[in-house]
């Protein structure tokens, strides 16, 4: 881990009323590090990923950004410099594909030319053709293509920093797993430095490199797949049995050869 992270947490804090929904949490995250957070409903993920561009303030702790104390830099400022792609694309309704992803550029006073130039580059970037899309309605979309389109704008202000809430988890499996190919593809191409949350410890082994677990707001564990497998913790190691179990009937049920 270099001496200055990308992004860092020190013993992070953050209540609502009587519910501790981040209880102390301490990690570095790399530049150019993938790093995904799993954990089961309500330990506190979504909270975590919400404290990093202060759509929520911690209550104690430190976060830095590039080296910055977050608490220190204009909210709105933070939040442009770090792209954000939620569980449900979280696009306008009544914005075409290209306006939701030229949107952070248009607030930024970028010119009209140049707005258009970048919104069909992204959409290129994320795989979506740009005649047939740019000027439908997210309604328009399937759920796969939408999250591309909140793929495309969180890159639109060419972010260092990509927060995914559950970017894939509604998603079936093949466009999931094809989604994920192609976000992990980016992620290397633009030097990004990305926090994935997902449910599944999968999703999370194929695409992180190093895994956070959370359970009732603490920070469990962290690491590589193989250092979590190391785990004296019985809850990471359950989360780590099921991809494990999942391949072991996979292969008794599905001959190898017929689907390879
Ligand atoms: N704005 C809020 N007001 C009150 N309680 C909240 C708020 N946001 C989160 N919480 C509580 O904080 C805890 C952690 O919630 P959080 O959304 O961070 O969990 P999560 O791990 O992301 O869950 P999920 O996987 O279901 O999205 C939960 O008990 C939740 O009810």
């Amino acid at each position: 881990m270099p001496s200055k992270p990308m992004i860092g947490y020190a013993q992070v804090a953050k209540t609502f009323g009587r519910v501790t929904a981040v209880d102390d949490v301490s990690l570095d995250i790399a530049e150019s590090e993938f790093l995904a957070v799993v954990g089961g409903s309500g330990s506190g993920k979504t909270t975590l990923l919400r404290l990093t561009n202060r759509l929520i303030e911690a209550n104690s702790g430190t976060i830095t950004v590039e080296g910055e104390d977050v608490s220190q830099v204009d909210p709105v400022a933070l939040r442009r410099r770090i792209g954000y792609v939620f569980q449900s694309g979280g696009l306008f309704p009544h914005l075409s594909v290209g306006d939701n992803v030229g949107i952070t550029p248009k607030l930024l006073g970028t010119p009209a030319d140049e707005i258009a130039a970048r919104v069909d580059e992204l959409l290129d970037l994320v795989r979506l053709d740009r005649g047939e899309h740019r000027d439908r309605l997210p309604a328009a979309l399937s759920g796969g293509q939408r999250q591309r389109v909140g793929v495309a704008r969180a890159l639109a202000a060419r972010p260092r920093i990509v927060l995914m809430d559950e970017p894939f988890g509604a998603l079936d499996p093949l466009t999931r797993d094809a989604l994920g190919d192609d976000y992990r593809e980016l992620h290397r191409k633009l030097g990004l430095t990305t926090i994935m949350i997902t449910h599944d410890m999968t999703e999370a082994i194929l695409l992180a490199d190093r895994i956070a677990v959370m359970r009732a707001g603490k920070l469990l564990a962290q690491g590589t797949p193989a250092e979590l497998a190391k785990s004296s913790d019985a809850y990471v190691l359950e989360l780590l049995r099921t991809p494990r179990r999942q391949v072991e009937r996979l292969n008794e049920r599905l001959p190898l050869g017929g689907a390879a």
